[in-house]
């Protein structure tokens, strides 16, 4: 099966996952299924969320979640169940949101980071580009904006975090590797949920960069990245709208199949007037571990040509390597350890970075004389 017949394979196996899951739902729990604003399976992992209960004290909310999950594990491909429940947002948090929401940026640099298709490493290379912001001294931020397959906490070794907290200074993000990070896969479990109302992926993500307390007290943020979910367009128009945003960063792997797709999130950005800020090639060549050599298996070099054509300027290459893999599994950033990915994500973050704040710069200002 080639990589996009397999894609499309994938696809149909969620979409079967999620009607079946829709289904138990309806037919056992008609009165969550009523309250179901979103559904998603991916990767045999269930998201469900769920509007606020019709009843103000909420009855056994807590009960009743616990046997959703229990049901719908017992479904074939399901292995975790993740319920998010929406709370009732207080007038006075309604009306901030109504305000001008581009208002205070978060970060004085921020950076989404996007791909065209999924498995090509854009949130292990979101979080290791994080890392490296770090490395180079610079107070660092991440929003993990993929609502249905939140990556962070895997990645920044969160799996056990506690949950987001709301203080009187905004959303409190959890902190990992010297990176401060807020991600929907802090909600789930979190014990004083975070209010939270509107569509679900633009609601987080503009909750996200308009009511986290990024400062807490140690300066503002210098540089924001945001791991942005695969999609429409809707997460793009969401930040566009949001805050003053840099620019984006398009991560793709050098096989024809990816580039296709990396053009695709290129023309999303562009379309909602995000400027493209330049390509990374992920899994560029392989490092070998044990003699250090490299073996262009994807034909490296790809995302460089793309980056030319399209006239945006290539920004490094992270290659292939097994401890890469091995370091995201366990919650840990290559990108702050020793060795030649540590150095390909430095190099990468800072293009990227002098990219960014040379797009930020204003114009110098003309002045006729006479
Ligand atoms: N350069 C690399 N070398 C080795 N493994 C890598 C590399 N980049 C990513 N990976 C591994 O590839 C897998 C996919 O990476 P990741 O989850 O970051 O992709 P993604 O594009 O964000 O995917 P999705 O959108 O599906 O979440 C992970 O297991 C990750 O550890």
């Amino acid at each position: 099966m080639d990589a996009r017949a397999w894609l499309v394979y994938e696809q149909a196996m969620q979409d079967d996952s999620a009607r079946t899951l829709r289904h138990t739902l309806e037919t056992q729990f008609p009165e969550v299924s009523a309250r179901v604003s979103a559904l998603d399976v991916r990767s045999g992992i269930a998201t469900i969320i769920l509007s606020p209960p019709a009843h103000a004290d909420g009855g056994d909310e807590a009960g009743l979640r616990s046997r959703v999950e229990t049901a719908l594990l017992a479904l074939d491909g399901i292995e975790r169940v993740r319920v998010i429940v929406e709370t009732e947002r207080q007038p006075a948090a309604a009306t901030k949101r109504s305000a001008p929401a581009r208002a205070k940026a978060p970060a004085g640099l921020i950076i989404a980071v996007g791909s065209g298709k999924g498995g090509v490493g854009k949130s292990t290379v979101a979080a290791n580009l994080a890392g490296a912001c770090v490395r180079l001294g610079l107070r660092t931020g991440l929003v993990d904006a993929d609502v249905f397959g939140p990556s962070a906490p895997r990645l920044f070794g969160l799996t056990d975090a506690p949950g987001l907290r709301k203080t009187d200074a905004g959303i409190e993000p959890l902190r990992a590797h010297g990176v401060k990070l807020v991600s929907t896969g802090f909600l789930v479990g979190s014990r004083e949920p975070v209010v939270w109302r509107g569509p679900m992926v633009t609601g987080a993500i503009r909750q996200f960069l308009t009511e986290v307390d990024w400062d807490g007290g140690d300066g503002p943020l210098d540089v924001l990245i945001i791991d942005m979910p695969p999609g429409t367009g809707d997460a793009q128009l969401a930040i566009a709208q949001g805050v003053p945003i840099s620019g984006a960063v398009i991560v793709s792997t050098p096989q024809t199949v990816a580039l296709d797709d990396a053009r695709k999130a290129m023309a999303l950005f562009e379309r909602t007037e995000i400027p493209v800020l330049g390509m990374i090639e992920n899994m560029s060549f392989f490092l070998c571990p044990h003699c250090g050599e490299g073996s262009e298996i994807f034909g490296r070099g790809g995302v460089r040509a793309e980056a030319e054509m399209m006239g945006v300027p290539f920004l490094g290459e992270i290659p292939l390597h097994p401890s890469l893999r091995v370091a995201s599994d366990e919650g840990r950033l290559v990108a702050l350890e020793d060795g030649p990915l540590a150095g390909a994500f430095e190099r990468a973050a800072s293009a990227m970075l002098e990219t960014a704040r040379t797009a930020n710069r204003p114009a110098p200002e003309i002045v006729f004389e006479g």
